[in-house]
């Protein structure tokens, strides 16, 4: 049988008294593209760094496509494409020399010049990644997410600083991993491109999954018109307060 892309139950993150994620049990089926949405602070990169080990749990499980994302590091990551939140580049490599740096390491034989064509890239191969502005580290970073056509793709915010030609791209790659058998889990405040791309959406507030569904299902749970958009269920799930103090529970 084949496993979930991504599971969790319970997964629990505190800093101190700050609960950043609180008892997230999710199921991201394969094949699925999924959108985890909620306000700023509500816990939406607190979730992908657990899942991809950049932090360990306070409680709770979890298993990246039937890995266990702690214990089994280095095959989850083999399979796993992750666009991080801030990506910082190697300010002194050209991009090829990024796209080498992951090429190698996950031993694939993927040419750099045709993942950076992908992301519109392809005339600064040789181009210093300190030049970069930040939509062309943002296009970097997803060309690096894509070496090694991986089964699952993390894109935290991958909206985050790209013109309108940008965010066109990200829907493209997104529809096109999804085409090949690819899972896509992303997050977002960017609403406006989450009902084109999802199948479903979870909606995290203050480290709580206060909602998830399929869009139809969201409007009818929450008794608002047809028509009614992304935004429209947002805003009636979440306030617009940002977490900048301790929230205890
Ligand atoms: N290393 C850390 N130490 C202490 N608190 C942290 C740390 N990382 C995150 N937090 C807190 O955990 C909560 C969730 O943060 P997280 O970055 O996961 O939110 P987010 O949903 O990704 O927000 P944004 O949309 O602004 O990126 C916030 O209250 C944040 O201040």
């Amino acid at each position: 049988m084949t496993p979930p892309a991504i599971q969790t139950d319970g997964l629990t993150k505190r800093y101190g008294s700050t609960v950043a994620l609180n008892d997230l049990s999710v199921t991201v089926d394969q094949g699925e593209v999924y959108g985890f949405l909620g306000p700023n602070g509500a816990g939406k990169s607190t979730t992908i760094n657990l899942l991809m080990n950049y932090t360990k749990p306070t409680d709770g499980t979890a298993q990246v496509l039937g890995y266990d994302p702690w214990n089994d590091v280095v095959a989850c990551h083999q399979r796993v494409g992750i666009l991080p939140d801030r990506f910082d580049t190697y300010s002194d490599l050209s991009a090829r020399r990024h796209l080498r740096l992951v090429i190698d390491t996950k031993k694939t034989n993927d040419d750099p010049k045709t993942l950076l064509e992908r992301v519109g890239l392809s005339d600064a191969i040789n181009q210093s990644a300190d030049e970069f502005s930040q939509g062309m580290e943002q296009r970097l970073a997803l060309a690096m997410s894509l070496v090694g056509q991986p089964d699952l793709l993390i894109l935290d915010e991958p909206f985050t600083g790209l013109d309108p030609h940008g965010v066109a791209l990200i829907r493209d790659i997104i529809e096109s991993e999804t085409e090949r058998g690819a899972t896509v889990f992303f997050s977002s405040h960017v609403l406006g491109q989450v009902g084109l791309v999802c199948d479903r959406v979870g909606i995290l507030h203050q480290g709580q999954l206060v909602e998830e569904g399929t869009l139809a299902d969201l409007r009818d749970r929450l008794d608002l018109t047809a028509n009614a958009t992304v935004e429209d269920i947002f805003v009636e799930l979440t306030d617009d307060s940002i977490r900048t103090g301790e929230v205890t529970r």
